[in-house]
Order: structure tokens, then C-alpha cells, then sequence
């Protein structure tokens, strides 16, 4: 398995426990969160219609566990009513309750019908269409719905309240805050119905609570596509940087191994050179001439074309060598193939063939010409400065290439030639 595919596994693995165990948690309930109200975050007082001209009584009672709320109901205001009303500030500043889904009420109500109804009221302040010296100006979010005795906590969605008709009629609410609002609770009511008789309600307020999550069954789904997609974009971009660096170190070994080819050609050059040039000289050696000549033999046999050889050997060298020293000897082999060289033609080739010995091979030249040419190299030496007085001269023997005759027996013609003009006295040109 690659390395990619490995790592494409470990983040598809992680990524499923994230999302398994994240919904598994929120099934379990780790991200619901509840708002209970008490005496510790809440003041409560009753509220009569005593304030709207009425008669009736009501007295409120708490005794550490719950709060109850009596009234002696009197069929004078035009629209009796007693009330708990739930204080969650002392200004305007409310609660937001708006990050909960449900209310949940535990709620005892002794009434005289049974199944009597009982409204509760979320008071939303907004300066929108709240002031703050008109109570009745905070919106009026309603349920009515009938607690009755012991029934225990009842959960009503936060859907469920409606915003009065007569509210948003009286105070003129533009119709894009007319619906139900709970980001700045700031009262909670609990009264009796509609249609209360003239006669004693109790009401007995056991517990208060706000449902909600922290993180919503829809925020998780958006958490988990957002983390499959910073995965998957995360993913991408570590691919293709992984590619940018492979490719960089590509370029960069490709960039090596030129250099290193580079090298190699230049040591390879180097050794080539070393291995067909005379290293005193510069001069080409035997070894450069070992093909070659074949192919230029069988070249000038077949097209019937010249070829002649020149011998030249430096004349008493070694007297020279055993006089002036070996230094001053290979200063003179140098020279001596410097003159050969700046005088021979381009067609011609200058061989060092050992010691103080050259050939000159010269393509398209018979015995006439090369004899000619020897001539006038030989005077090249003979007329050269030597510096420190010295007379250096050369012997030459030259023969042309005959008939079938191999390179051995021009050679050996040519050196036989060479022998017969040290023979006659050297510094001369003698032919085979
Ligand atoms: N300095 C130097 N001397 C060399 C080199 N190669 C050969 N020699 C010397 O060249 C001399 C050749 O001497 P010989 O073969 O006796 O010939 P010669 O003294 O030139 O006499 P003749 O050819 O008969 O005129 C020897 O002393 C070699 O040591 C070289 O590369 N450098």
C-alpha cells in the first residue's frame, strides 16, 4: 500500500469515529443544555387586576421547593385575572432564550372547572417596539394550555407560543416583528385563563425549564460535512505539495546527475586525450593512429590516391639530453613538434611515434612532394633559434606507400630511409 493511500485510509477512519461518536453523543443527550428558573436567577411577584380597577385578592407563598400563587378572584375588572410574574432582570437587559427548543412546566392549578386553562407569557423587550416605561409594550409570546394536578412536568415546544393579536393590533408592530421572539426575555407570567369565575384559584409553580443544545442537531451535520470537507481540501493540498516536493527533488537529482554526466564527459575527455595524446608534446601518439591509419590506407589503396610517410629523429639528442640536462631536452621536443606542427597542412598528421622520433602522415602526397616538404622542414630546424647557441637539426626519411604494401613495410622503408641519412652525415632528407 502506498504511502498516499494509507494516509487517505487513516483520515477516512478518523473522520467516521469523529462522526459516528459525535452523533452518538448527541443522541445521548452530552450536548443539551437546560435553563432552570428559580429564586436564585429570578425574582417573583404577584400581579392582580387590582392595577386595572378590579377586586381580586392574590397572595403568593414559597416555600424553598416551589411557589404558589392564590387568589380570591372578584368579578369587577372588566377582565378578572391574578398572575406570577417572573422577573429575569430589573432593566431591560433580558435572557436570551431563543438558543432553546422547549419550555417545560410542572404546574398544579386547582380551579373550579377541571381541565381550566393557565397562559404563560414570555415577555420579549426589543427597542424596536418596547419602551421602557410601558410595561405592556414587551411583546407578548402566549400558550394557554390546562396543567392540571400531578401530572408532572409538561414539555411544549417554543413553537407553540403566539404573539397576542390585540398586542401587535394596539401597538401597531410592523409585521417583520410580529412573530414570536425570545432573544431578550426579560418576564416570564403565569396567570390564570380566560374565563375565571368569581371564586378561589391556586396554582402551584413546581418547576420552570428551558430545553435546548448547545450544538443543534443541524450544527452538527454542518460541523461534520465542514470537517469531511477541510479533510478533503486539507487532503488535496498536502497531495499536491507532496507532488511540488517530489517533483523539486526530481529536478534537483535530474539537475545533479547532469552535472555528474557533466563530469564524467569531462574526466572521460581528459583520459581520451591522455590516452592518444603525448603528454610532452601535445602531439598525437601511436594510439591515436592505430585505426585510423588502417582506414586511410585501405582508403588511398582503393582510390589509388598518395600517401607517403615523413621520419624525422632530432640528431644527437642524447648529446644534448647528456649536456644541457633532460629538462632542457624535453623543452626541445616540445619546440621541435611546435615547428612541425605550425607547418604541416590541415590534411597531414603529426605523430609523436617515441623518443625524439616523429612521423608526419601525409594523405595525398607522393614521394615528390613529401621529399620537398621534408626539405623544407628540415631547414625550419635547422634555421630555428634555439636559444643558448644551440644547433639542433633532424634527419628525415620519407617513403610513399606502394602497390598491396602494408603500413610495417613503409615503416620500415621510411626508417631505412631515416638510417641512410644519418648514415650520410644527418641534417638531411634521404628517400626510399
Ligand atoms: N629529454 C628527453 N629525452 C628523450 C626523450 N625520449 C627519448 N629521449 C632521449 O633521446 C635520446 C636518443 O638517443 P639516440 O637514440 O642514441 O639518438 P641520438 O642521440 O639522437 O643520435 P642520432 O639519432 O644517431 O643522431 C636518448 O638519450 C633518450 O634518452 C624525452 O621524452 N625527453
Amino acid at each position: 500500500m502506498t504511502e498516499l493511500t494509507q494516509r487517505l485510509r487513516s483520515t477516512a477512519y478518523l473522520l467516521i469515529i469523529i462522526t459516528t461518536s459525535s452523533y452518538l453523543l448527541y443522541q445521548c443527550g452530552v450536548f443539551d443544555r437546560e435553563f432552570v428558573i428559580s429564586p436564585r436567577n429570578a425574582t417573583f411577584q404577584n400581579i392582580d387586576d387590582t392595577t386595572q380597577g378590579g377586586n381580586t385578592q392574590s397572595w403568593i407563598d414559597y416555600d424553598g421547593k416551589s411557589l404558589s400563587l392564590s387568589c380570591q378572584i372578584a368579578d369587577v375588572a372588566k377582565w378578572p385575572f391574578c398572575e406570577v410574574a417572573i422577573n429575569l432582570s430589573s432593566g431591560v437587559k433580558g435572557i436570551d432564550l431563543s438558543q432553546y427548543h422547549s419550555i417545560g412546566l410542572d404546574i398544579d392549578y386547582n380551579s373550579p372547572l377541571s381541565d381550566e386553562r393557565i397562559r404563560v407569557y414570555l415577555r420579549n423587550f426589543d427597542p424596536a417596539y418596547s419602551s421602557k416605561g410601558d410595561p405592556v409594550s414587551s411583546k407578548f409570546n402566549a400558550i394557554e394550555f390546562a396543567p392540571g394536578v400531578g401530572n408532572g412536568i409538561q414539555v411544549i415546544p417554543m413553537q407553540a407560543f403566539q404573539v397576542l393579536s390585540w398586542w401587535i393590533a394596539d401597538y401597531e408592530v410592523p409585521i417583520e416583528y410580529s412573530g414570536p421572539q425570545f432573544n431578550n426575555v426579560t418576564i416570564i407570567e403565569i396567570a390564570t385563563g380566560s374565563n375565571v369565575k368569581p371564586t378561589t384559584y391556586s396554582l402551584k409553580l413546581k418547576k420552570l425549564v428551558f430545553y435546548g443544545e448547545w450544538f443543534s442537531e443541524s450544527m452538527l451535520l454542518r460541523f461534520n460535512i465542514f470537517l469531511w470537507l477541510l479533510s478533503a481540501i486539507g487532503f488535496l493540498v498536502w497531495e499536491r505539495w507532496k507532488l511540488h516536493c517530489g517533483l523539486k527533488e526530481i529536478e534537483k537529482k535530474t539537475v545533479q546527475l547532469v552535472n555528474a554526466n557533466k563530469n564524467l564527459h569531462q574526466e572521460n575527455l581528459f583520459f581520451e586525450e591522455l590516452a592518444y595524446k603525448d603528454a610532452l608534446t601535445g602531439t598525437n601518439n601511436r594510439n591515436a593512429v592505430d585505426r585510423w591509419l588502417q582506414e586511410v590506407l585501405e582508403h588511398a589503396r582503393m582510390n589509388h590516391q598518395p600517401f607517403s610517410i615523413i621520419y624525422l629523429d632530432i640528431d644527437h639528442f642524447k648529446l644534448i639530453n647528456d649536456t644541457f640536462g633532460h629538462h632542457k631536452g624535453d623543452e626541445i621536443l616540445r619546440e621541435f613538434a611546435q615547428l612541425l606542427n605550425n607547418r604541416i597542412r590541415r590534411t597531414d598528421v603529426l605523430v609523436r611515434w617515441g623518443g625524439e622520433e616523429f612521423i608526419i602522415f601525409c594523405s595525398g602526397t607522393d614521394r615528390a612532394g613529401v621529399t620537398e616538404f621534408s626539405e623544407e622542414l628540415r631547414q625550419i630546424i635547422e634555421n630555428n633559434d634555439w636559444n643558448d647557441g644551440l644547433a639542433i637539426t633532424c634527419s628525415i626519411g620519407v617513403a610513399q606507400l606502394s602497390g598491396h604494401e602494408n603500413f610495417d613495410s613503409l615503416l620500415q622503408r621510411a626508417d631505412n630511409a631515416l638510417y641512410k641519412a644519418k648514415k650520410l652525415g644527418r641534417n638531411q632528407v634521404a628517400t626510399a
